[in-house]
């Protein structure tokens, strides 16, 4: 696991913009190295927010869209539309606006879909399709994600990995329908931590005081079936994006030395 790196922005709006332009040149990055790139998404308003403020920047035009693969972290088990749905809230908040290749988009499956009301079953396809996209070198039943974007919850969830649910503790499978989640709805869908662990970069966003105690907590040692964002690391980097609002509680030794 490598250290947690820290960058603490001056309000939420700022932390968004920041992180949309981080995001880009990744991306970007990305598609120059190899020629396409892949993002994970995440819901909440951290993860729109960043979506919103990408699709207001001028240089989004610099990312070749038809060449970026986009996954998501976790799914509300929603019909197909649905406007709390993760999926639902990235089109309004950029994917509509962008020309991406529908092939390389991969939303989890809706509730009343193919799977009827199964959870479970949307959750093992998603792995299938994970599986399917991986390649030999990736040494891992997902792709080698370039970044995988996580909310945090004010109870340090972190995709649809809730405190002391049975989805943190799992091991094996990449992909996991989630039952009795405390936020709403209860019916989810996952990926797991060791899903998580295989992106080459995981950024954590939390922005407003609600998130301070889950941040603190995370960073400073607490396990990750408590706690599950302390358990989020990448491959290569881990950093966490926050407003000062959110930094607010961390002790003064993890606080970044060059931030307000
Ligand atoms: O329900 C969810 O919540 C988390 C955190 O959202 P936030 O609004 O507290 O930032 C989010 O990361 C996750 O994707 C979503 O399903």
């Amino acid at each position: 696991m490598n250290t947690p790196q820290l960058v603490v922005h001056r309000d939420t709006e700022l932390m968004a913009r920041a992180a949309a332009a981080r995001l880009i040149t990744k991306i970007v990055d990305a598609q120059a190295a190899r020629g396409h790139a892949s993002v994970v998404l995440t819901g909440g308003r951290n993860g729109n927010g960043l979506l919103a403020a990408l699709a207001e920047s001028p240089a989004r035009d610099a990312v070749d869209w038809s060449r970026l693969d986009l996954w998501w972290g976790d799914e509300r088990f929603l019909p197909d539309g649905d406007p709390e749905r993760n999926h639902t809230q990235a089109c309004r908040a950029l994917l509509d606006a962008v020309d991406l290749d529908p092939a390389r988009v991969h939303p989890m499956p809706p509730a009343q879909g193919a799977h009827g009301n199964d959870a479970d079953a949307a959750a093992a396809a998603y792995a299938a399709e994970l599986a399917a996209a991986a390649r030999p070198e990736d040494h891992a039943q997902v792709p080698s994600f370039d970044v995988l974007l996580l909310g945090v919850g004010p109870d340090a969830h972190i995709a649809s990995l809730f405190p002391e649910l049975p989805a943190v503790r799992e091991t094996e499978r990449t992909a996991v329908g989630v039952h009795g989640a405390p936020k709403p709805p209860p019916t989810r869908i996952s990926l797991t931590l060791p899903a998580i662990r295989a992106a080459r970069e995981v950024w954590l966003l939390a922005a407003g005081e609600d998130k301070a105690g889950a941040v603190a907590l995370a960073l400073s040692g607490a396990g990750e079936i408590q706690a599950p964002a302390a358990g989020a690391y990448g491959r290569s980097r881990t950093l966490w994006l926050l407003d000062r609002a959110a930094a607010a509680q961390l002790p003064r030794d993890l606080y970044p030395p060059a931030s307000p």
